[in-house]
């Protein structure tokens, strides 16, 4: 019977076995009818039809045909078997549900020796050649694109079941996805039922554990076949209930806890707020009193004892080297230091090449150990699928924009790919389509690529079009460049080391990825202050304006400058004009007859000075100020207007200029000295200047609030901590691009800032179309565009009401109603010093309140969440801090929002809770 039975298991004729004793191994069980022979029977019984063995069809194996070649793989059918092995034999081994057919890679069935069934990782350690051993870990895919075991788990027992063959299309790029779902664990599912629908049988399904219990508390992570019931579709056969997420490490131990959750796995006690120590194998948690007899010396550093010889748990690498609290108390220093040593640099737990696809081409040794000793390696190089762009250094995941320039012209990995970065514009740079996110940068450094464009750009950061000869420019020295970088979250340079041009300290660059980083951002409508409140922020925390910056600053407050007295000239002129028509009435009347007048008035000035009036005049109307005024050339004649009567008399009527704005007397008053070329603008001149530097669209500053006696009993029991670090990101509207298109680029941005001028209620400025448009609306419009953009579809938002001081001094001459949004603005003045605090409060305060919740309920209804919001001034520092901070509390909230959420009060801010 047991010949007929191998005769008609197709698997046994498709392979071929040659040891008879490996039979012992298939300890199948079957059932067959046999001739009734008891007592006689009433009722009806099932007759069993025989069978005959010679009409069952058999596969047999094909020999040489012609047809097939031996990259071809075909679907077998299995017979259903059900295996009755015992969780707690030792298991036979394992087996996938792919299979090459090609010759170096055969399936192992019945113990056949297959390359896979050598990877055991416990007969790792024999195996001569480290490669070769090694389980094709993750992936079954080799370069040919031909299928390998999907996990090289595999052992060298023998089938428990049956085994299903499938083919996938061949090709790099289909292995390469395959192998990359295959690598995230949480993709696994999927691929296997997407594969069980293409294959001929739906009655199989594959577990990718089993549990071979192999040290208390252990369990080995093999592969079994399951097998479902071909009626029900139900699995029959489920020998696993544990399931080890990092499915790319096979063989290795993973722990059970035998004991409650939170226990230590050793002595079973102990509770979720013990202190333990993890193995880096198996995860297994030890408290204190266990750790040393279940981890012994820790020769390899932080794993248990049956856990020396095997792979790290790729998710816990980065804590490698890294000491733990208990450690440090359990050992002298100089022990841990050695632990640490050696868990760091020992060769079991090194990196393994096999898991680092670069260029969809997977690693070898040689090709790894070059990619981590090269002068700029990789960081935190882990397990997984990146790109590199081996002539300009850019390197980054695979479908993501770059996340680091390593060094250029390394010979690791295939070729890349244009789609390497699921890059989705029409920009190539060396072969490679660039992100949305690059396309911005470039625009904004001001690199010309309209249209297709295909770029050549070396490790220098030269650019060069494709077909053209000559170097276009370099990317890393166009002004703002690296700013935009450090904005966008795009690398630079590694050894980029000019002084911190546009504001980012390079210390504190490096130092990022130690520190968490919190980002904001802020915007708002033209004029709302957003610059001023960069700047002061600037100021308030300490971060230096670089001589970039200030450089920039310099010639815009000359710039400026110029431009006030281009409006007093021209104030002048109609000063003198006015003058000059009461004097000849005056005339007419006193002398009834023609006659020369003395033309001369107060606001009469002398041809040189006129001369030098309508020049500057003419200048400005052609716009051309920026450009005219070399720094410090026109010192002299400056000098000589403010000694000038005409001038002086002018100066004294401004208020009567209504373009001239606010913050211009206090560049007039010190216009001698700015005009000098030796001019260096003080902080304070840097907060009035209109403007920052030259990249006018985007700023970007990183630091981290001061720590203060008073932030503990003052900001509700606030803990500083030295490494938050937060990056302010101002950006101008206009950059945001027609319908904020560009606000996708924010998408890691922690929380909006969005800044309103209170004063513009009743203030007019054109719209796309060149109609008025009331300010306070237009900045309603804009947003609403950010608070309902995907992007920030799940941000935290705080609106600033900047110009407070202001709205204080106009709200008393301009009602808020003049703004049709806000017609119902009623307030009941109080003077009853009995009444409630809120109708005796200012009237700009109540505005303020008025205008709050307006915002409140508009975001309410767009987006049903709370919208936080902080009044300001943005020319006083302790404004600018207290809405920074009240941000700082709202990302807080965020984290921790059950213990915050009494805490949302803030002197100047509205809060949440007094929405809708
Ligand atoms: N009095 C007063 N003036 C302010 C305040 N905030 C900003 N300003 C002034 O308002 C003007 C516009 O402010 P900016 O900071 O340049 O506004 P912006 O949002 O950068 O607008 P753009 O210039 O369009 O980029 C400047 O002259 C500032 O000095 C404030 O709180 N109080
Ligand atoms: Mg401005």
């Amino acid at each position: 019977m047991a010949g007929a039975l191998r005769k008609i298991l197709p698997f046994r004729s498709a392979i071929q076995v040659e040891k008879e004793d490996e039979d012992k191994h298939n300890s199948f069980e079957f059932s067959f009818a046999v001739v009734y022979s008891g007592p006689l029977v009433t009722y009806d019984v099932p007759r069993a039809v025989p069978v005959d063995l010679k009409q069952i069809p058999v596969a047999s194996p094909v020999i040489g045909s012609g047809s097939l070649t031996s990259d071809v793989s075909l679907p077998v059918v299995q017979p259903i078997v059900k295996s009755n092995r015992k969780l707690s034999e030792k298991p036979n081994l394992v087996s996938d549900r792919t299979v090459c057919l090609d010759t170096d890679a055969v399936m192992n069935g019945n113990g056949m020796p297959c390359e896979a069934s050598r990877v055991d990782d416990s007969s790792a350690s024999h195996c001569a050649n480290d490669d070769e051993c090694r389980p094709k870990l993750s992936d079954g895919i080799r370069s040919s694109g031909r299928l390998d075991f999907r996990n090289g788990s595999v052992g060298s027992g023998e089938l428990p079941g049956s085994l299903e063959v499938s083919e996938l299309p061949d090709g790099n790029e289909y292995a390469g996805q395959d192998s990359r779902e295959y690598m995230n664990p949480t993709n696994s599912e999927s691929i296997e039922s997407e594969s069980s629908h293409s294959n001929s049988s739906e009655i199989f399904s594959c577990q990718e554990e089993d549990h071979n219990e192999e040290a208390p508390g252990h369990v080995r992570k093999t592969s079994i076949v399951t097998f479902r019931d071909p009626e029900s579709n139900d699995v029959v056969d489920n020998e696993s209930d544990v399931h080890d997420t990092d499915s790319s490490v096979p063989g290795r131990h993973i722990a059970v806890r035998r004991g409650k959750k939170g226990t230590c796995y050793r002595c079973m006690e102990g509770s979720r707020l013990t202190n333990k120590e993890v193995c880096i194998v198996c995860g297994a948690k030890y408290c204190s009193s266990c750790v040393i007899r279940a981890m012994g010396s820790m020769p390899e550093g932080r794993k248990c004892v049956t856990c020396i010889g095997q792979r790290i748990d790729e998710s816990r690498r980065k804590s490698l080297g890294k000491c733990s609290w208990m450690l440090k108390h359990l050992f002298p220093v100089v022990e841990v230091k050695q632990i640490m040593v050696s868990e760091r640099s020992c060769a079991v737990n090194q990196l393994p090449p096999e898991l680092i696809y670069v260029n969809r081409q997977r690693l070898s040794k040689q090709e790894l150990f070059l990619l981590q000793t090269c002068p700029h390696p990789p960081k935190k190089l882990k397990p997984g699928y990146y790109w590199y762009d081996k002539v300009s250094g850019f390197w980054g995941k695979e479908g993501r924009k770059p996340c680091q320039i390593i060094s250029p012209q390394l010979t690791v990995g295939g070729h890349i790919q244009a789609d390497a970065s699921y890059g989705n514009t029409n920009i190539m740079i060396n072969n490679r389509k660039i992100t949305t996110t690059e396309r911005l940068m470039l625009r904004l450094a001001k690199v010309k690529c309209e249209g297709e464009t295909h770029l050549w750009v070396s490790a220098e950061g030269d650019y060069q079009e494709e077909g053209m000869n000559n170097v276009k420019g370099k990317i890393w020295t166009k002004a703002g460049a690296k700013l935009i970088c450090a904005v966008l979250s795009l690398p630079t340079p590694p050894d980029f080391t000019s002084p911190s041009a546009e504001g980012v300290n390079d210390v504190m660059a490096s130092d990022l990825e130690q520190k968490t980083l919190h980002k904001l951002l802020l915007v708002g409508s033209e004029k709302s202050g957003t610059c001023t409140i960069f700047k002061q922020a600037k100021i308030v925390y300490n971060i230096p304006f670089s001589e970039d910056e200030r450089q920039s600053i310099k010639s815009i407050i000359q710039c400026s400058l110029y431009g006030y007295m281009g409006m007093l000239l021209e104030g002048r002129e109609r000063f003198e004009e006015e003058c000059l028509i009461d004097k000849r009435r005056k005339f007419v009347h006193q002398h009834s007859s023609s006659g020369q007048i003395d033309r001369k008035t107060i606001y009469s000035i002398g041809p040189r000075l006129k001369a030098f009036s309508d020049w500057l005049l003419q200048v400005i109307v052609s716009g051309n100020l920026e450009t005219s005024f070399p720094a410090g050339e026109y010192a002299p004649l400056v000098e000589e207007l403010w000694r000038d009567g005409a001038f002086l008399a002018t100066y004294n009527r401004r208020n009567e200029l209504e373009l001239l704005p606010r913050a211009a007397t206090y560049f007039l008053e010190r216009a001698v000295e700015i005009a000098r070329p030796d001019y260096q603008p003080s902080d304070m001149d840097i907060l009035y200047a209109e403007g920052i530097s030259s990249s006018k669209g985007l700023s970007c500053m990183e630091f981290s609030f001061p720590k203060l006696a008073q932030d503990c009993c003052e900001n509700f029991g606030y803990q500083h901590d030295p490494l938050l670090r937060y990056q302010l990101i101002r950006v101008h509207p206009t950059t945001l691009g027609g319908n904020c298109k560009w606000l996708e680029m924010f998408e890691d941005v922690d929380i909006v800032l969005f800044c309103v001028s209170l004063i513009d209620y009743d203030e007019f400025s054109e719209d796309n179309n060149g109609v008025p448009i009331n300010k306070m609306i237009a900045s309603r419009q804009l947003f609403e565009r950010i608070a309902t953009h995907p992007t920030f579809e799940e941000k935290k938002f705080l609106l600033i009401l900047n110009k407070f001081d202001l709205l204080e001094e106009k709200i008393e001459q301009v009602p808020l109603t003049r703004c049709e949004w806000f017609h119902d603005f009623n307030p009941v003045m109080g003077n009853n010093p009995n009444s409630s605090r809120s109708t005796n409060s200012p009237l700009e305060l109540r505005a303020f309140q008025y205008i709050a919740v307006k915002f409140k309920r508009l975001f309410n209804s767009l987006t049903d969440r709370k919208l936080y919001v902080s009044k300001c001034t943005g020319l006083e520092p302790d404004n600018v801090d207290e809405a920074l901070k009240y941000a700082r509390e709202v990302l807080r909230w965020e984290q921790e929002e059950p213990n915050y959420h009494n805490n949302e009060l803030s002197s100047t801010s509205i809060e949440a809770s007094s929405s809708s």
